[in-house]
């Protein structure tokens, strides 16, 4: 007998034999015990199922935002030597990773990402994959874990090997107008500065000045902001307003165009000889920005981002 398992190890090689409407699987391992499976084609009495299938088609003229984020990277990070609190290495992989992930899917127009997160955000008027939130988040979630993996020796090098698949988790959020996907940005850049300026406090605390953990943790309770640029500066000598920009405000990726400019050599027909032209030509290049998008200066100086609100 073959358990299930062997029987779906052997389908790819299987033979199939179409007869009178009927298929007919033949196993083509000699030696193996032969199955001949007879399955109704297309249009069988199981296709009912299929409409236990969800609709989950994003309402129209919102923007679709898919966040991803690592899963138990706090463990990830550990394991693999991230440099505490900011790793370049891992901040570029996962640049590098949503670069290819808004390379190879169509429709996002910006991407926001900081720690081990990072946001899409679909045109509001996009329809690809007809605006189905699973296919959307799948392909986002899938390509970004592969390229992780894929380009990870060319930040972390040969030293440090990738010890398990690390994966990401995804959801999806809709929204409607431009104020709202700016307050969602906002959001999450803020989360980005709020957690910075603590682990920076946090690890400079413990690595230069000594304290245990526990101690900086306690240190550190019921303090605002000034007070952490307090100990950051009287303490360690370090003005959090020259932490590098990457740190403190994530990373912004957006589509920007360029002039290409080339030489070419072309003969016209009723022309002896070649004659040199420059050809310019525009190209969309996907370019990332590690400032404040809370503001409006960045929104004035990338109008075509926010497709207008309508109303
Ligand atoms: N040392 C270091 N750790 C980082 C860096 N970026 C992310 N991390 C770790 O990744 C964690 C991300 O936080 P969360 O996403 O809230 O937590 P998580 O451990 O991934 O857990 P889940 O997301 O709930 O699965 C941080 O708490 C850090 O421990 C980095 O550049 N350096
Ligand atoms: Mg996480
Ligand atoms: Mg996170």
């Amino acid at each position: 007998m073959l358990t299930p398992l062997a029987c779906l190890r052997a389908s790819p090689l299987s033979t199939i034999h179409i007869a009178a409407g009927r298929a007919v699987a033949k196993s083509a391992f000699k030696g193996s015990v032969s199955f001949s499976a007879t399955t109704a084609m297309a249009k069988s009495k199981f296709e009912y199922v299929r409409y236990f299938e969800r609709d989950d088609t994003c309402l129209r003229n919102c923007y679709i935002v898919v966040r991803l984020d690592g899963r138990n990277f706090h463990r990830f990070a550990e394991q693999h030597n991230f440099v505490k609190p900011n790793d370049e290495r891992a901040l570029g992989l996962m640049m590098r990773s949503a670069h290819s992930v808004m390379e190879e899917l169509e429709d996002i127009a910006i991407a926001y990402g900081q720690s081990d997160e990072y946001s899409f955000i679909f045109k509001r008027s996009s329809n690809w994959f007809k605006r189905r939130a699973s296919k959307l988040m799948t392909h986002v979630a899938s390509q970004f874990s592969s390229a992780y993996v894929f380009y990870w020796k060319d930040y972390f090098g040969e030293q440090q090997k990738l010890l398990y698949p690390p994966s990401f988790d995804g959801r999806v959020v809709l929204y409607p107008s431009n104020r709202n996907l700016r307050d969602y940005l906002s959001w999450r850049q803020a989360d980005c500065h709020v957690n910075n300026l603590y682990n920076t406090v946090f690890w400079n605390l413990v690595q230069k000045g000594g304290l245990t953990t526990s101690e900086a943790e306690e240190k550190l309770k019921g303090t605002v902001a000034a007070d952490k640029n307090e100990i950051l500066f009287s303490e360690f000598n370090i003005n959090y307003n020259n932490e590098p920009p990457i740190y403190k405000k994530g990373t912004v990726l957006i589509w920007d165009k360029v002039n290409e400019t080339t030489t070419k050599h072309i003969k016209l027909p009723h022309e002896e000889h070649e004659k040199e032209v420059t050809v310019t030509r525009t190209r969309n290049i996907i370019t990332a920005h590690h400032c404040d998008i809370i503001g409006n200066e960045f929104w004035e100086e990338h109008p075509n981002i926010l497709e207008d609100d309508g109303c």
